[in-house]
């Protein structure tokens, strides 16, 4: 029987400009790790966190990873004991899917532990839990993305639809991450409750637009698709510099860019990677004068999605 399990999660970028809450893809370059050891009484503890600068709640009901795992223990039928040790490699209120990557390396790493009784998309009800405690939304694109790998559309939420596209080869992210918080709830409440028609239209034109694009791997379909008329004119004014930052990544060769989830991240796709450290700099120069710092990184469309790294016996 194992005893303890690490997993790794990888950051995401959620909505994809023009699939607000469908759509998603997570990224290689960084993410979250939770390593979850058995214990001999039921009942999960979280015993440690590291690197999140003393911001997460350490209750289970709060925290998570144990929000994720109390969801699935219950499914399971069978309480077991675990403690859980989060390390961030995430920014909090980045627009990464912070709160979704904890959540989902904990359910990875847990469902390890107890010999895989789950399969994969099996994990993702009790990842939608844990992502409502954390901010008030039970949405899935972030958490399905950095569970399952490659672009993710949710097609229902009543009953979850979920399903993995094509990714085609050759497509390259960068992310630009000014240094400032802002929180998915709070992002949330600039929106609407409901679109003109108009919009819908548009936004659906897009959308299917995206989806032909990747399965044609054509990239100007993908880069004419990539238009969001429902989140970010409301959001775009949360985040200093958004539409100067918007002319600069495309005059240096971006696709498309947009809000990467709820922000302030921004993310551009490029065909290859060869227009990134152009895209970068301009950006960089742009939040320099609006006296910003930023985290510029670069990934590959990350396919496999969460992973064990480590399980002791
Ligand atoms: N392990 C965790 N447990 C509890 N709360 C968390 C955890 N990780 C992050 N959070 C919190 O969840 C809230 C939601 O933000 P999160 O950091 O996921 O948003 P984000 O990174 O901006 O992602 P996105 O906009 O892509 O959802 C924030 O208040 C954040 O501090
Ligand atoms: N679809 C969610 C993602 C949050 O990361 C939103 O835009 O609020």
């Amino acid at each position: 029987m194992m005893r303890s399990v690490k997993a790794f999660a990888p950051a995401t970028v959620a909505n994809v400009s023009c699939g607000f809450d469908i759509l998603g893809f997570p990224i290689d370059a960084m993410g979250d790790y939770v390593e979850v050891t058995r214990r001999d009484r039921p009942g999960l503890r979280v015993v440690s966190i590291e690197d999140d600068g003393g911001k997460l709640p350490w209750e289970v009901e709060k925290n998570t990873c144990a929000v994720a795992i109390q969801a699935m223990l219950e499914s399971y039928g069978k309480q077991v004991g675990m403690d859980i040790a989060l390390r961030k490699g995430l920014p909090l209120g980045s627009g990464m899917g912070s709160s979704a990557a904890s959540a989902v390396a904990a359910l990875v790493a847990a469902n390890r532990l107890l010999g895989d009784p789950f399969e994969r998309k099996d994990l993702l009800p009790f990842a939608i839990v844990a992502e409502k405690a954390a901010c008030g939304a039970g949405h899935a694109d972030n958490v399905a993305p950095s569970l399952l790998g490659g672009f993710v559309l949710i097609r229902d939420y009543h009953p979850l639809d979920v399903i993995k596209l094509h990714v085609p080869k050759g497509l390259y992210c960068t992310l630009l991450h000014p240094h400032f918080e802002l929180n998915t709830s709070d992002s949330r409440s600039v929106l609407r409750d409901s679109i003109p028609l108009k919009h819908s239209t548009i936004q659906s034109g897009n959308v299917a637009g995206f989806v032909s694009g990747l399965y044609q791997e054509d990239f100007e379909l993908i880069s004419r698709s990539m238009r969001d008329v429902i989140a970010e004119p409301y959001r775009a004014v949360l985040i200093p510099g958004f539409y100067e930052v918007r002319e600069s990544l495309k005059a240096a060769g971006a696709l498309g860019m947009g809000i990467s989830g709820s922000g302030p991240t921004l993310f551009a796709l490029s065909k290859g990677s060869e227009q990134t450290a152009a895209m970068a700099k301009a950006a960089e120069e742009i939040y320099e004068g609006i006296g910003l710092g930023v985290d510029v990184y670069f990934s590959a469309i990350n396919t496999v999605g969460a992973y064990v790294l480590e399980e002791k016996n």
